[in-house]
């Protein structure tokens, strides 16, 4: 596997290491070993979740608050997402900014989201399949959020706005500003 910066401390793209051979192809989807080396972070994950989406559903922008802040590594299994982490770290110099990164099944791309950002992401084929590790588990009494198209974090989502299908709950989430 390989560890590539982002512009955001803490956050990477993992480029996992394949073997193809005439029976299909092998990855470690995960070595905790390598990943601390790589990456300075040695993240037990403790929770492994699974969703499907159809195209244009964006779930977020999501984090888990206090003591049941979770980091992610998250990856589609099948399809294409815009995946985006964003910064709300009050202490850190990039506070507000965010990466987007395409993640599909074909480039095999994971991104390590560190505990102290929130997540979402948005469907850009017909369906796709998203995976992803938490290193704490869910509470959904400490559950905090984004709304998707805060002015301040500026977001393009790759897709017409029109197309966009969120849960009820998402689309009452609050700007970052209003948290402050
Ligand atoms: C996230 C989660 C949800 N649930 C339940 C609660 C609810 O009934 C149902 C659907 O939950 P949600 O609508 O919150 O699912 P979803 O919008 O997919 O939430 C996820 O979004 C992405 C962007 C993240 O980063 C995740 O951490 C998580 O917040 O699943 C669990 O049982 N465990 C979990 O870990």
């Amino acid at each position: 596997m390989k560890a590539e910066k982002t512009k955001l401390d803490g956050c990477f793209i993992i480029h996992d290491t394949v073997f193809h051979d005439s029976r299909g192809y092998f990855f470690e989807s995960f070595n905790r070993q390598k990943f601390a080396d790589q990456t300075g972070w040695d993240v037990s994950f403790v929770q492994d979740n699974q969703s499907f989406s159809s195209k244009g559903v964006l779930r977020g922008l999501h984090f888990q608050k206090g003591d049941a802040a979770q980091a992610k590594l998250v990856r589609a299994l099948t399809g294409k997402v815009l995946d985006v982490a964003v910064d709300i770290r009050k202490d850190s110099p990039t506070y507000g900014e965010h990466v987007a990164v395409e993640l599909t099944a074909e480039n095999g791309k994971q991104l390590f989201i560190p505990r102290g950002f929130a997540h979402g992401f948005v469907v850009l084929s017909e369906t796709a399949t998203f995976f992803y590790k938490c290193d704490n588990y869910y509470n959904k009494a400490a559950e905090g959020g984004l709304i998707y198209n805060d002015a301040d974090i500026n977001i393009d989502w790759q897709l017409s706005s029109d197309l966009f299908e969120l849960s009820e709950k998402d689309l009452l989430l609050p700007t970052l500003k209003s948290l402050e």
